[in-house]
């Protein structure tokens, strides 16, 4: 039996740092979750022209400019849906509840993905993920390290993955708890790196996240880390993401997209096998490997999240 495939134009529009959700009405699938604004593709319509229709129906705004933000499906007992999502990055008009639906405006980390449909776990990820993933990389001590930090901080960096592979347990346990000490003020997530599962407890301790290696996303059937905590994995190929979303982790990275100077062996996958991967998975996805900061743009534009970024970030002079 052929299951619907239903695809959906869904918009994110911000405002003084907070999101729009309104409230879908009763009779409707769904009924009573709150939704980011927009509705089913008519036919023939692009998706840019079904989210500026939607939204003018549903909202009385006229779409001024967009910029993609992630596309996945998901499948309902009932019905498998795609959402297109878009970052409404301008707009006139104000929005209002034409159909009689609530409207409400929140800041994305207080929105409660209990709220929301089903679906929508990995677009409020996305939603709440710069387009800038920093990770580190070789420093020669922990003041080192602190100032390379304080220097990312600077640059506007809110999101570090912290790669020690070569410290001892006692080493990085001290210098995550300095690293989070100048993070958490200027609310910079860090996820901390490795396979070990002491880093869960560390994690907890300090209010940071974990990054799994491929190995280690591979080797378990659940993600560590409880909801509310950013859990992000490594990933090569389709398998692998596909298993990262399955055992629930909020985001992933794919490599190499570039070739790299530390793996200057490995073919790059280049920006058309990007887009063909991160189209078929069901988290954010950042492109690593050879990636500078400026690049984020260009993995938007290919499905991906934005750019994970080692050298260009940490060592920006190359030395
Ligand atoms: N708009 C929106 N729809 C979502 C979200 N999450 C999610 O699973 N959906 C599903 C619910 C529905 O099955 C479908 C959207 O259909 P809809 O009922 O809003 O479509 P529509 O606005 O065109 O309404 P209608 O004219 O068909 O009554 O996508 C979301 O965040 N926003
Ligand atoms: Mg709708």
């Amino acid at each position: 039996m052929s299951r619907d495939l239903v695809h959906v134009a869904v918009g994110v529009l911000r405002r003084a740092g907070e999101i729009l959700l309104t409230r879908r009405l009763a009779g409707t699938h769904l009924a009573g979750c709150w939704e980011f604004p927009g509705g089913k593709f008519e036919p023939g319509e692009m998706p840019e022209q079904a989210l500026a229709r939607e939204l003018r129906e549903e909202l009385g705004i006229e779409v001024v400019t967009t910029q993609s933000l992630i596309r996945h499906r998901h499948p309902y007992p009932t019905r498998d849906v795609v959402l297109h999502t878009y970052e409404v990055t301008a707009w006139q008009g104000e929005p209002l509840g034409l159909q009689g639906q609530a409207l409400r405006w929140l800041p994305a980390e207080r929105i409660d993905p209990a709220d929301l449909p089903p679906a929508d776990g990995p677009l409020l990820s996305a939603a709440r993920l710069p387009d800038v993933y920093a990770i580190s990389g070789d420093f020669s001590d922990q003041a080192d390290c602190l100032r390379r930090v304080e220097r990312l901080i600077a640059g506007g960096v809110r999101l570090l993955c912290l790669r020690c592979p070569d410290l001892d347990a006692g080493t990085y346990r001290a210098l995550a708890a300095a690293v989070l000490a100048r993070a958490r003020p200027v609310g910079m997530q860090v996820l901390l790196h490795g396979a070990a599962d002491w880093l869960t407890e560390l994690a907890a301790e300090l209010g940071a996240g974990r990054h799994l290696p491929a190995r280690a996303v591979a080797a378990v059937g659940q993600r560590p880390l409880p909801p509310g905590a950013w859990c992000a994995a490594s990933c090569h190929d389709a398998t692998e993401l596909a298993h990262a979303a399955r055992i629930g982790c909020d985001f992933a990275v794919l490599s190499p997209v570039a070739v790299t100077a530390s793996h200057p062996d490995r073919p790059a996958l280049g920006w058309a096998r990007f887009a063909a991967l991160v189209e078929g998975a069901a988290l954010p996805v950042f492109a690593l490997g050879g990636m500078q900061p400026q690049q984020a743009r260009a993995a938007r534009e290919h499905g991906g999240q934005g750019v994970a970024v080692m050298r260009g970030l940490w060592d920006p002079a190359g030395g």
